[in-house]
């Protein structure tokens, strides 16, 4: 059932001086990835949940942003059965957790930083941040690493891959919300798109997946595959 995701390469471009960046969420059929307020909600079925973590396991790193954070406390680690590794893999290998947290409000109590937590997170932040924060987060095992922000005021996602390349991570994998998957689909540094549609309505008060797609992709090599009561779209992102 997961041998499609297999067949794709998350490796570098040859001569690319950043890592491979795949953006990859769950939503329903009207376009939403949350529900009312934002909350959490499981759209994805057990079967592309699997493909989700096999995936995670396929990547050097998983970014989200803080506001996933706040409102999930994600653990963002790989749990698969032993029958759903891929053959030939080898040990589970956790992706380095990154978190794009313009203002440092990372909790010192979130998941990712607890002793028990098996990789601590990297976490991004603008030359305006909580200095005791970057402290305190420095001394639960986070590391804090400063970008500069683009004309909108996020951080800049250039300056984030060519960090991320020197700090020798080469693949990327971006999981949301959906203010992260909005910067990432129309900043052009996308090449794989993998989208798990979940047979659910949530409404009109859920949280969409993208602000507004003036800017977004057109899509190439598309394929469509069956998880149990879902469908997860495989496409490559083509900038005009
Ligand atoms: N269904 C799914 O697959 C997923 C759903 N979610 C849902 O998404 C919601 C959270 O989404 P958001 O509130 O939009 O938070 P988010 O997780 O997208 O974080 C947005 C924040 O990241 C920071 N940021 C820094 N640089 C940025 C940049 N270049 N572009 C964008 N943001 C940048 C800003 O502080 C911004 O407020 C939650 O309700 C969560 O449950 C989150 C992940 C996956
Ligand atoms: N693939 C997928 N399907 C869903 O239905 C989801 N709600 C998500 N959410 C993402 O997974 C994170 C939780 O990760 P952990 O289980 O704590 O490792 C959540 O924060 C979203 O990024 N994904």
């Amino acid at each position: 059932m997961y041998r499609f995701l297999s067949d794709i390469s998350f490796a570098p471009d040859e001569g690319a001086r950043s890592p491979h960046v795949t953006l990859t969420y769950a939503q329903s059929l009207d376009g939403k990835i949350a529900g009312r307020h934002g909350k959490q909600l499981i759209l994805s079925g057990p079967q592309s949940m699997t493909a989700t973590h096999i995936l995670r396991s396929k990547h050097d790193a998983i970014l989200v942003g803080i506001g996933t954070v706040l409102n999930d406390d994600p653990r963002l680690t790989v749990r698969l059965n032993p029958e759903d590794l891929p053959q030939g893999s080898g040990p589970v290998q956790h992706p380095q957790p990154i978190i794009l947290d313009s203002t440092l409000r990372f909790p010192t109590t979130a998941k990712l930083v607890l002793p028990t937590s098996l990789k601590k997170p990297w976490i991004f932040t603008s030359p305006i941040h909580d200095f005791q924060r970057k402290r305190d987060l420095e001394a639960l095992g986070a590391k804090v690493y400063v970008l500069d922000v683009d004309a909108q005021g996020h951080l800049s996602l250039p300056d984030l891959l060519s960090t991320l390349h020197q700090l020798s991570i080469q693949s990327l994998m971006v999981e949301g919300g959906a203010g992260v998957i909005s910067s990432f689909l129309k900043s052009g540094l996308v090449q794989s798109f993998l989208l798990t549609i979940a047979p659910v309505y949530v409404g009109v008060d859920g949280i969409n997946a993208v602000d507004n797609a003036e800017a977004a992709p057109v899509f190439e090599n598309i394929s469509y595959h069956t998880l149990g009561r879902d469908v997860m779209m495989v496409a490559r992102p083509h900038y005009q």
